[in-house]
């Protein structure tokens, strides 16, 4: 464990205290705890079930039921409704990407609603994202997995979210392509923002990450900085199961 480096910070753009979830009448998440600094990107890691996803959907108020307390830039946000959350600055990029097979890539990247200036313009994502402006006139349903995932993370930069949520963006993705989202990511925190990250690549999660937190049975269980982990690596990929 390495906590030191934590407790410098004095206000983390998210934080979170005791919180837990149901999907009716299971119970999944126990009391998770853990706070993200502002423009660092941050880990979960964790074996499948563990509990990282739900997480995710927690802080973005998708969960049918949760309890605890989830702060935004010091604005409690546990009993706001998604669109409110939305507004307080917090995007999500699902899984599945989300992605509208029907629309083409501009239509999927203008669909979200902006809840800011400071959203990027479609031509800053298509500069952000070369390989999209290539296919801009094809429907989803045609897209690599790769460029869905692109299309995935620029769309939710158009709403002015500066905390994002990103589940496993690398999964079933080339190394090519994981390293070009690893750029994006690296690229995205230099502009500011604030990543919280879902990730089975534990390899991928060191490289982009500043600090990571283990989560098992719907709670945190370790806390990793870069140094930490590294020393962990080995003993980590085990626990993971990977
Ligand atoms: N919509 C749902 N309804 C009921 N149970 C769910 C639902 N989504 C997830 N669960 C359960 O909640 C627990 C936590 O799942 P979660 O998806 O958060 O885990 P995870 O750590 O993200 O793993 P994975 O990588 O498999 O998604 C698991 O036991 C899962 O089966």
């Amino acid at each position: 464990m390495a906590e030191q480096a934590l407790e410098q910070y004095a206000s983390p753009m998210l934080s979170i205290q005791g919180l837990n979830a149901w999907y009716g009448e299971s119970h999944v998440l126990h009391g998770i705890d853990f706070d993200v600094p502002e423009g660092q990107v941050v880990t979960l890691l964790g074996r499948n079930g563990a509990g990282k996803s739900t997480t995710l959907k927690s802080i973005m108020g998708i969960v049918p039921r949760r309890q605890g307390s989830i702060t935004v830039q010091g604005v409690e946000t546990i009993t706001q409704r998604p669109f409110q959350i939305a507004r307080q600055g917090v995007a999500f990029c699902p899984e599945d990407r989300g992605i509208y097979a029907t629309l083409d890539v501009r239509e999927n990247i203008e669909l979200p609603r902006r809840i800011n200036s400071n959203g990027l313009t479609t031509d800053q994502i298509l500069e952000l994202f070369p390989n999209l402006r290539e296919r801009l006139h094809s429907p989803g349903s045609k897209l690599s997995g790769g460029e869905q995932q692109m299309l995935a993370i620029g769309r939710i930069l158009r709403t002015g979210a500066r905390l994002l949520l990103l589940d496993e963006p690398t999964e079933g993705l080339a190394p090519a392509i994981v390293e070009q989202i690893g750029d994006t990511i690296l690229h995205l925190k230099a502009q500011g923002y604030t990543i919280l990250l879902v990730e089975q690549n534990l390899r991928f999660a060191m490289s982009v990450a500043d600090h990571h937190y283990l989560v098992d049975h719907g709670q945190v269980v370790d806390r990793y900085d870069r140094e930490s982990i590294e020393q962990n690596a080995d003993a980590l990929l085990a626990r993971l199961g990977v």
